[in-house]
C-alpha cells in the first residue's frame, strides 16, 4: 500500500530574480515497509524532492500525500503531529556538538515535552542499545567517529517512533566500514521495525546493497521508477543507464575486442546453478571466460560473466541460456 505519493510535483525556485526548475511533473509512490532510493546526478533535485515530505520545502504544483493525507491541507498543528511521524537523518549528521550522544537523542523528546520521565530516560538507553553505542552514551560528538555520530543521528531520529525515516546522503561522508555498518542498521530497524526508509543518494552502491525500489531523477524529471533489479540491469532511460554503468564489469583492455563477446547477467538461484554447462552442452561452440563477478542486491546474489562464444550453435547456446534466466547481451 502507498505511504508517500507525489502527484505531478514541481518546484520552481527564485533567487535573485532568476529562476530555476528543481522538479519538474514528477509522480511516483513509496510503498509502506519498502527501502526505497532517490538516485541521480548532483543538482538532479534529489533533496528537494526528500524535504518536500517533511514539508521542509513545499512544491510549487502538485500534491504530496503521506499515508492519505494532502500536505498542503494539514493545519499547522497536525503538521508537528505529522513531522513526529517522520525521522530524517542528514549526510553531516546535525548533532549538537555541547551535548552527549545520550543528550542529542534525549533532546528529540524534551522538544515533546519539559520534563522527560522515567520511561522516557529508558527509551533513550533503549535506543542507544539498538545502535549499538550503549558504551559510547556519554561521549559528546567530537569524540565519536562518522559512524558512530551518524548512529546516535538515527537513534534521536527514532525517538519519537516514526513510520519512515528518510536519510539524505547517510553515508556520503564515511568510510567503507562504516558504510556497511550503517546500512545493515537501516536494513534492521526496516526489516525488525516495520520502518519505510527512504534514502537520498548518488552512491549505486548503497541502492544495491539495500534498496528494494528506487527512483531515477535527471535534471529534475522522473527518468523511471523501478525495482532495483530492473533500474540497474534492464534501465530505460539514459540517466539510470549511466548510474548503473560502473556497477557491471568490462572485459579486460587488454584481450582486445571480439564480435562474440557477450554479457550474461543472472540472479538468484541460477547464481549458483550450472547455466554456462547446461546451455553449452552437446553444442558446436568453443567460449571463453573473460570476466566474472557475483554480488548481492540486498540478499539476492546476482552475477555476471563476460564470455566469447563463437560457433554454428551460438545463436542455440544464446537461447537456452535466455531460457533459463540469464540476461543475454552483446557487448560492443
Ligand atoms: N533553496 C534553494 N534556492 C535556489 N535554488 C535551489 C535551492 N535548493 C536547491 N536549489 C536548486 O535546485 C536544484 C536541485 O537541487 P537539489 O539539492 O535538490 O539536488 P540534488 O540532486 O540533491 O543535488 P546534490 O546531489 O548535489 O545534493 C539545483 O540546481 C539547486 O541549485
Amino acid at each position: 500500500m502507498s505511504l508517500i505519493q507525489f502527484e505531478a510535483i514541481a518546484k520552481r525556485f527564485t533567487a535573485s530574480g532568476r529562476s530555476q526548475d528543481a522538479l519538474s511533473d514528477v509522480s511516483f509512490d513509496v510503498k509502506r515497509g519498502e527501502v526505497f532510493g532517490i538516485i541521480g546526478l548532483s543538482g538532479s533535485g534529489k533533496s528537494t524532492l526528500v524535504r518536500l515530505i517533511n514539508r521542509l520545502e513545499t512544491p510549487t504544483r502538485g500534491r504530496v500525500r503521506i499515508d492519505g493525507t494532502d500536505l498542503s491541507t494539514v493545519s499547522p498543528r497536525d503538521l508537528i503531529q505529522l513531522r513526529r511521524k517522520l525521522g530524517m537523518i542528514f549526510q553531516q549528521f546535525g548533532l549538537l556538538s555541547s551535548r552527549t550522544a545520550r543528550q542529542n537523542v534525549a533532546f528529540a523528546l524534551e522538544l515533546a515535552k519539559p520534563k522527560l520521565e522515567a520511561t522516557d530516560h529508558k527509551k533513550v538507553d533503549d535506543l542507544l542499545n539498538r545502535v549499538g553505542l550503549a558504551d559510547h552514551a556519554h561521549k559528546y560528538p567530537a569524540q565519536l567517529s562518522g559512524g558512530q555520530k551518524q548512529r546516535v543521528a538515527i537513534a534521536r531520529a527514532l525517538a519519537n517512533s516514526p513510520d519512515i525515516l528518510l536519510c539524505d546522503e547517510p553515508t556520503s561522508a564515511l568510510d567503507g566500514e562504516s558504510t556497511q555498518g550503517v546500512l545493515d542498521l537501516l536494513s534492521e530497524l526496516n526489516r525488525d521495525l516495520g520502518l519505510t526508509v527512504v534514502i537520498v543518494t548518488h552512491e549505486m552502491e548503497v541502492v544495491r546493497r539495500i534498496c528494494d525500489r528506487v527512483a531515477v531523477l535527471d535534471h529534475g524529471r522522473l527518468a523511471e521508477v523501478g525495482t532495483v533489479a530492473q533500474v540497474l540491469f534492464d534501465p530505460q532511460s539514459e540517466a539510470a543507464r549511466s548510474l548503473s554503468r560502473h556497477l557491471l564489469p568490462v572485459p579486460p583492455a587488454e584481450i582486445g575486442a571480439s564480435e562474440d563477446r557477450l554479457r550474461l547477467t543472472y540472479f538468484g538461484d541460477v547464481v549458483t546453478g550450472d547455466a554456462l554447462s547446461a546451455a553449452t552442452q552437446g553444442a558446436h561452440v568453443r567460449f571463453s571466460i573473460l570476466s566474472g563477478q557475483v554480488s548481492a542486491l540486498k540478499s539476492v546474489p546476482y552475477g555476471h560473466l563476460i564470455v566469447d562464444i563463437a560457433g554454428p550453435d551460438r545463436g542455440l547456446v544464446i537461447e537456452r541460456l535466455k531460457h533459463s534466466g540469464v540476461r543475454v547481451e552483446a557487448v560492443a
